[in-house]
């Protein structure tokens, strides 16, 4: 593959300390041989002066890193200048560069090339982006662990088993029509079976690897004046959402961003539930109830002077943390729609512990880290579903060619989702030490 050299800035920009400008392509070698006066040992920090490579002008003093390929982030040729953090230091060795013939990246045009090379699989490479957007130490675990090859290595895995089921399923053919007697028919769809069953229970985890990436949608829902936006301020930290003694004061949803046991929860305080005359808050109480159906994690609020009213009580499912508010005013009921509420004064802050760890707990339960590696975006549900419905086809084909195109066909999808597997590549491989005798 020949392809252009590239350099970007990697590290933030703005007046800095330190900049870090990464270059990659067939010419990073060249380029420091003609601004560093040469190429540093591979990969030991080397002080050097940059020059223009034209006019020769002094641009910076910098730590200088040589990559060569293929042991490098890109698999090619790479290299780093640690700038001193400045503009005009950063215009001097940009304008060098160019003068050089390299060219500014592309976003993401490094990792590109790290996949296009065979440093990482698709997945690895959506793992290193979400560790670069990771805002939670929770959200940062999951980004490493599948960065660091935790879903590419079990994809790759099953793309192998896959693999080796299609070969047995050609070798039956081949043994139908030489009139042998085989049993690998059998064989095929009895590990297809165990296969499809793995796929599927690694797809049954509730979301929570695509819902820690992306954060919970959290909601408190409640009466008019039953204490919503008292509770959001107060579990926020800071006024966001108006108060005030008039009912019917929230029309539109305002948000928060909290972190709740290390996952991202965006949690929303709603219109006050009830009938009304008014458009504009009539429309607010739709909204109020489309986000508490969406939401993963839902706060039903009650007045604890006042009597639990029934359109909140229609929103309560199972999983719905109930509260009684204003405990400073009555005492909390025993309970409210079967369950025992979290007693709790959001205008003094009573009981707002005991909500918190509640809602860490059920964030945790949603969307914690499991112990096992899971998938993170509806990219990955979509086609391992499609490789499992794939692999249950051809469990119940009637024909073993059919068998076998459906088996290929979950190849495939294996494939769109490791951007690994080229189905005829891997079956060469297979059939080359696949000895049927022929
Ligand atoms: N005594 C007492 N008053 C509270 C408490 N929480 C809220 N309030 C008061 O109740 C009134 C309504 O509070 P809000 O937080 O605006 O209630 P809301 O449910 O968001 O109201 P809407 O926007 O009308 O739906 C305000 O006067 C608050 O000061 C509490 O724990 N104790």
């Amino acid at each position: 593959m020949s392809f252009d050299t590239i350099f970007a800035l990697a590290s933030g920009g703005g007046r800095a300390a330190v900049s870090l400008l990464r270059l990659s392509g067939p010419g990073s070698g060249a380029v420091l041989d003609r601004i560093a006066g040469g190429r540093p040992a591979p990969r030991l920090a080397s002080l050097r002066r940059l020059r223009h490579p034209e006019s020769a002008e002094l641009l910076d003093e910098a730590l200088v890193l040589w990559f060569p390929g293929p042991r490098s982030y890109t698999g090619e040729d790479a290299a780093e200048l640690h700038l001193h953090g400045g503009r005009a230091v950063l215009e001097g060795v940009t304008a060098a560069l160019l003068a050089c013939g390299a060219r500014p990246a592309e976003p993401g045009e490094f990792t590109r090339r790290a996949f296009l090379n065979g440093r990482m699989d698709l997945t690895e490479a959506e793992g290193i982006a979400d560790l670069i957007a990771a805002e939670t130490a929770a959200q940062r675990r999951q980004a490493l662990r599948q960065a660091g090859g935790a879903l590419a290595v079990r994809y790759a895995g099953w793309a192998e088993r896959l693999t080796r089921l299609l070969a047995h399923q050609e070798a039956a053919i081949e043994f139908a029509e030489d009139g042998l007697p085989n049993t690998l028919e059998a064989e095929v769809r009895r590990e297809g079976a165990a296969l499809a069953a793995e796929i599927g229970a690694h797809l049954a985890d509730g979301g929570r690897g695509e819902r820690l990436r992306e954060g919970l949608w959290g909601a408190i829902v409640g009466a008019p004046n039953a204490g919503k936006s008292s509770l959001l301020n107060a579990l926020a930290g800071r006024e966001a959402a108006i108060v005030s003694a008039r009912a019917g004061t929230t029309r539109d949803i305002v948000e928060v961003r909290l972190e709740l046991g290390g996952v991202p929860v965006w949690l929303a305080d709603t219109a006050g539930l009830r009938e009304t005359p008014d458009e504009i808050e009539a429309e607010g109480v739709r909204r109020a109830r489309r986000r508490a159906e969406e939401a993963d994690l839902l706060i039903a609020v009650f007045a604890a002077d006042q009597p639990p009213d029934a359109e909140t009580l229609a929103l309560l499912a199972p999983g719905t943390l109930v509260v009684a508010n204003k405990t400073d005013l009555a005492p909390a009921p025993a309970a409210i729609g079967g369950q025992a509420p979290i007693a709790l004064s959001a205008r003094d802050g009573e009981g707002l512990a005991a909500l918190r760890a509640a809602l860490e707990a059920v964030a945790a339960e949603r969307a914690g880290l499991s112990e096992e590696a899971s998938l993170t975006r509806p990219r990955h549900r979509a086609a391992l579903g499609e490789a499992a419905a794939w692999i249950e086809e051809a469990i119940r084909a009637p024909l073993p060619e059919l068998a076998a195109e459906a088996l290929r066909a979950a190849l495939r999808a294996l494939g769109r989702l490791t951007g690994r597997v080229g189905v005829e590549a891997v079956l060469d491989v297979v059939f080359g030490d696949f000895c049927i005798g022929k």
